[in-house]
């Protein structure tokens, strides 16, 4: 589906992506993780074409989407990515609702009628259908997280992109956020997300670990196997490497 191949990101003169290159199959869903710094975002927002690549390609179903153009790429991801931030940039002035089916009524894949009915699906979905009139300061941090999904699902993406999706939120809103991902990669939806927290990472069938701009180390799950129990193996031996790691409680 997606094929890196060989990226790296300058910002000025300093290279916070060395020459990664790797591939995300349909339906994968792959945990970035690694030291804070390591250069993690930038790599989820190079692969998304949020940011631009100093050299390397991306490409998403053969089509090299580092070559294109703000707006070429900008129509791009809105058909046919899902992303969603560290900080869900809510618009203040709209409600919940209006602020899930804006990009469903900018990318008019659908008629308004249909991606209203939509929206109110997937908010039920989640479990946030009684806070559609509410303000985006209305709304516990889960909540808005469940809606920035619901936002970043409203056009029907092959691939949502997530950057710490529960970095802020505490362990009951973390397991609601972990089943809604579960049950999307079940249905299909490809997923990649950057995460510090070992209990994300246990939920994806993959595990990057990025350390100094570079994949330092990477990992497949075996069916079956108790994914905490191995990923917490793994990540000590990385750590007698000498990286910080810092585990979420
Ligand atoms: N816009 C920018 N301009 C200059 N340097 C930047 C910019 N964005 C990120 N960097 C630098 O690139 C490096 C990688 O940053 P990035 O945010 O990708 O790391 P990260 O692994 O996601 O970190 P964290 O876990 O703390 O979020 C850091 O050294 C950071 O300071």
């Amino acid at each position: 589906m997606i094929k890196v191949d060989k990226i790296r990101k300058l910002f000025k003169k300093t290279l916070v992506l060395h020459d990664i290159s790797f591939e995300i199959t349909s339906g994968d869903f792959v945990a970035i993780m690694g030291p804070s710094g390591s250069g993690k975002s930038t790599l989820l927002y190079s692969i998304s074409g949020m940011d631009s690549i100093s050299s390397g390609s991306v490409l998403f179903e053969g089509i090299n989407i580092s070559e294109m153009q703000e707006d070429e790429i900008s129509r791009f991801r809105l058909s046919k990515m899902g992303i969603v931030f560290q900080n869900p940039h809510m618009l203040r002035n709209l409600s919940i609702f209006d602020n899930i089916i804006l990009p469903g009524l900018v990318a008019k894949k659908e008629s308004p009628d249909n991606i209203r009915k939509r929206a109110a699906e997937l908010m039920k979905r989640m479990d946030i259908h009684e806070i559609v009139d509410r303000d985006i300061n209305e709304v516990s941090g889960g909540q808005l997280q469940r809606a920035s999904i619901c936002r970043a699902m409203i056009n029907n993406p092959e691939i949502l992109f997530l950057d710490e999706p529960t970095g802020a939120l505490n362990s009951s809103a973390t397991d609601q956020v972990l089943k809604i991902l579960e049950d999307l990669n079940d249905e299909g939806i490809t997923i990649m997300t950057v995460t510090h927290d070992p209990r994300v990472a246990a939920r994806a069938k993959k595990v990057l670990y990025i350390r100094d701009g570079q994949i330092a180390a990477s990992k497949e799950f075996v069916e079956g196997a108790d994914r905490l129990k191995e990923l917490d193996r793994w990540l000590n031996e990385l750590l007698l490497g000498g990286d910080k790691f810092v585990l979420n409680e």
